[in-house]
């Protein structure tokens, strides 16, 4: 069994508190939905982890450190170091105690859009990042997704394919054993407009069955999360799907309440049943 991840993506956005807030009181929330699972049989256990803006790395190593909660960056240099003006190298990243990076969110696709550069090429850049994370022992999320155009001329299947088997290639089927992949149609992402839950789980499903053609083991332990106007009235449904291991939750992940009651939607996962609705007991 996968242990499912809710991950939040604050992504370039102020919360409305300050960010040490925001920080403490989604690890305040955390405390008290642990509570209340702990005396309920069939809760799921989850990992969370929280993706501030860098510049808060600080602060979430001393609001988060010691806690279940896990904290990362939101992208990561695909060199080890020298005069790349901007970036962050992956060992910096370790030393704020991060344990995940994401890696090609579609919003970081679109400034290299911009340059010209294809998405095969952004797709091997992702590799190089993916290797870095993997060398300096952090957990990549690595996300993928189709655009509008792709989604409706039936090339999801297309894009997904190129980045996994560029993946493949790098570093073998066996190193995905251990990643985080996230499925996240660039279509649903900040439009209110999430995919239905049969659409991930049949993405899902194709992905996993992708990795299975060279390693079987690592296609049933890669962790696959969906990322795309996950809400608290729809994330369990979403995540009662076989194949979805969780959710990477951009806009919700910045108010405290509504982020807790996505991962207790997770926690649901063993016992609901196609059609499930969350409601947390509180
Ligand atoms: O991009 C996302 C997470 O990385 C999803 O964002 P929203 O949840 O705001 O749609």
């Amino acid at each position: 069994m996968r242990k499912p991840l809710v991950a939040g993506n604050w992504k370039m956005n102020n919360p409305t508190e300050s960010p040490r807030t925001l920080l403490q009181n989604i690890l305040h929330s955390a405390h008290m939905l642990d509570s209340i699972l702990s005396s309920s049989e069939n809760a799921l256990p989850i990992d969370i982890a929280l993706f501030p803006p860098s510049v808060y790395l600080r602060e979430a190593q001393e609001v988060l450190s010691g806690s279940r909660l896990q904290w990362g960056t939101q992208n990561v240099s695909a060199y080890d170091e020298g005069p790349y003006t901007g970036e962050i190298s992956a060992s910096m990243i370790k030393g704020f105690g991060c344990h995940y990076v994401l890696i090609g969110h579609s919003e970081r696709r679109c400034l290299y859009e911009k340059l010209e550069l294809d998405q095969y090429v952004l797709d091997q850049i992702v590799a190089e990042k993916y290797a870095q994370a993997i060398n300096n022992d952090l957990t990549p999320i690595i996300c993928i997704g189709e655009t509008e155009d792709d989604y409706e001329s039936g090339k999801t299947e297309e894009v997904i394919a190129r980045l996994l088997d560029i993946l493949i290639a790098h570093k073998g089927p066996k190193a995905l054993a251990n990643v985080v992949l996230a499925y996240e149609p660039v279509w649903a992402i900040g439009s209110g407009k999430s995919a239905t839950p049969e659409w991930a789980q049949s993405v899902h499903s194709f992905m996993r069955q992708r990795i299975a053609k060279h390693d079987q083991a690592s296609s049933e332990s890669v962790r696959i999360i969906y990322g795309g106007s996950v809400k608290a009235h729809n994330a369990a449904a979403i995540f009662c799907q076989a194949d979805v291991d969780g959710g990477l939750i951009g806009g919700a992940s910045l108010d405290a309440e509504e982020f807790i009651q996505i991962c207790f939607g997770a926690t649901q996962s063993y016992t609901c049943q196609p059609g499930y609705v969350n409601v947390p007991p509180w």
